[in-house]
């Protein structure tokens, strides 16, 4: 049974961060707080009908066993869904949705799009067998360079573990939110059924079991509806002491008064509701998008220390006590009270760092197209002056407006890069034939495994350069007229045959 357990926390717990992190990638812009409602929503009715169909299918003759396969049923319409939603959530989708790729997804893309530069986005599949690119468009070198920035900041993008410690101070104050609050609720619930038919429902499991299930019932109502408030309204941290002090006045009234637990739990319901919908979505609002996961991970952590150690504590009371629930409300309330404190000075923190937890969806929206508007135009203007001084320091060598400026370009090149030794160079130089066509050069590579193509594409790109000097100085037709484009082929291609008849083979 341990292990069993055990195997089931992990899924579990793994599939809530997986479900948090994939719900605020889809709807971090809009709809956040609703969205992970919704999904604090559906526990909450499951939790519910758990609480109520248990004991009847366990006093029926299939028992526990026949619980256990409606448990069993369930968690393979969970693996149906995994599915469904692995196929929804798949990089192409993200892609054509505009949604943020995780950090692997955008690795592979840069390979890709680096692949395609160099082989060419304008590469043209000739046969099974080989694969044939216009290359040296004016702007390869530089879309090159580019693309190792981009992959530079692609591997940046990556959560490292040391950046754990640089998180800023209310993401921890907001997980010690989680493990206080947390720990006033769910342990609580789990001893309720027999609270409930100690103090007031005596030996009567299934009304007890009605009773409890009224938190979870409101809270699968109250969460998307809290959660929607928060996006339409914001102040989303400032919820998170009114459900303390509502907290303090569940457990007061249960412990030390014999009025109705209904009220009590509709009101521990809203708690719950209140604080579950504001606390997961202030995530994103403290860490940056690329620590998301190990955000969620954490304070799903913090939620667990909570859930492992307070029902220990609690039934060591019980045990203690000779089974008082006053004095385990007695602790309930001082959780209670410690997630008050906590989530004030939340709020005082957040208010002196500019009130970020506060903004609602709205004013998120616009000061994120400011932001976003203003360092567009320092990039613009940073990459203006940029090219300003490059096309200055150029102008002295030579300048583009003048004729035959892209085939000196590619001369000066192609001799830099002969002074590269390299001996593998000769290999590939072999395989490869290259046509001087308008302003570039075709280059048609023989190429039998097309998965190895990533590796070979350093190799090839200096081949070409290689050869394309060859031509600079066997073929008088391409050196004689400095200033003009190549415009007849040399003997070193007589041999070749061309573009189109290789792609007529
Ligand atoms: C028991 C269960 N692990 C739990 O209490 N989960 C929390 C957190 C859900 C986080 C969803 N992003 C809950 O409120 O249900």
């Amino acid at each position: 049974m341990v292990l069993g357990r055990l195997i089931f926390g992990i899924g579990g717990e793994c599939l809530e961060v997986a479900q948090a992190k994939i719900t605020t990638d889809w709807f971090k812009s809009r709809w956040l707080g609703f969205a992970l409602g919704l999904n604090l929503s559906s526990a909450r009715v499951a939790s519910a009908l758990n609480d109520n169909l248990s004991p009847v299918i366990a006093s029926h003759p299939v028992g526990v066993v026949g619980a256990s396969w409606v448990g069993f049923t369930v968690c393979v319409l969970c693996l149906a869904c995994g599915f469904g939603l692995a196929y929804l959530d798949r990089p192409e989708s993200r892609k054509s949705a505009g949604v943020r790729l995780d950090a692997r997804d955008r690795k592979l893309e840069q390979v890709r799009s680096r692949t395609g530069n160099i082989i060419g986005h304008r590469a043209i599949n000739v046969s099974s067998d080989s694969i044939m690119t216009m290359a040296l468009s004016p702007n390869a070198v530089e879309e090159e360079e580019e693309n190792e920035k981009e992959n530079e900041m692609a591997e940046d993008d990556q959560m490292r573990f040391s950046e754990i410690f640089t998180l800023q101070t209310n993401f921890w104050i907001l997980s010690l939110c989680c493990i206080s609050l947390y720990g006033a609720v769910v342990p609580f619930i789990h001893i309720l059924s027999d609270f409930l038919q100690k103090k007031w429902y005596h030996k009567n499991p299934t009304k007890a079991g009605a009773v409890m299930s009224i938190p979870d019932i409101v809270s699968s109502v109250g969460s998307p509806l809290c959660g929607y408030l928060v996006d339409r309204f914001g102040n989303r941290a400032r919820y998170i002491p009114v459900s303390a002090i509502l907290l303090i006045w569940v457990h007061v009234q249960l412990g030390f008064t014999m009025f109705t637990p209904v009220v009590a739990m509709f009101i521990l319901g809203l708690s719950y509701s209140l604080f579950a919908s504001v606390l997961w979505p202030c995530i994103p609002f403290l860490v940056k998008d690329h620590q998301l996961g190990t955000a969620y991970g954490l304070v799903t952590i913090a939620l667990n220390i909570s859930l492992t150690f307070f029902p220990m504590i609690v039934a060591s009371i019980l045990h203690a006590t000779d089974g008082s629930y006053q004095h385990t409300e007695g602790m309930f309330i001082t959780l209670s009270v410690i997630g008050l404190l906590l989530s004030i000075i939340l709020n005082v923190v957040d208010h002196r760092q500019g009130g970020d937890l506060q903004h609602s969806e709205e004013s998120a929206l616009l000061s994120s197209e400011l932001q976003s508007q203003d360092d567009e135009y320092y990039e613009e203007r940073i990459r203006r002056e940029q090219l300003q001084r490059e096309h200055q320091q150029q102008r002295g060598h030579y300048d583009p407006r003048e004729p035959g400026f892209e085939y000196r370009r590619q001369r000066r090149f192609s001799q830099d890069l002969l002074q590269v030794e390299d001996p593998d160079i000769e290999d590939v130089q072999g395989m490869v034939t290259t046509i001087p066509v308008g302003e570039g050069i075709i280059t048609v590579i023989p190429h039998r495994r097309r998965h190895s193509m990533a590796g070979f594409t350093g190799y090839m790109e200096r081949a070409r350069l290689r050869q394309h000097a060859n031509h600079v100085q066997v073929a008088p037709g391409l050196n004689s007229t400095p200033g003009s484009m190549p415009h007849q082929s040399s003997p070193h291609l007589a041999s070749n045959s061309t573009f189109s008849e290789r792609r007529q083979e």
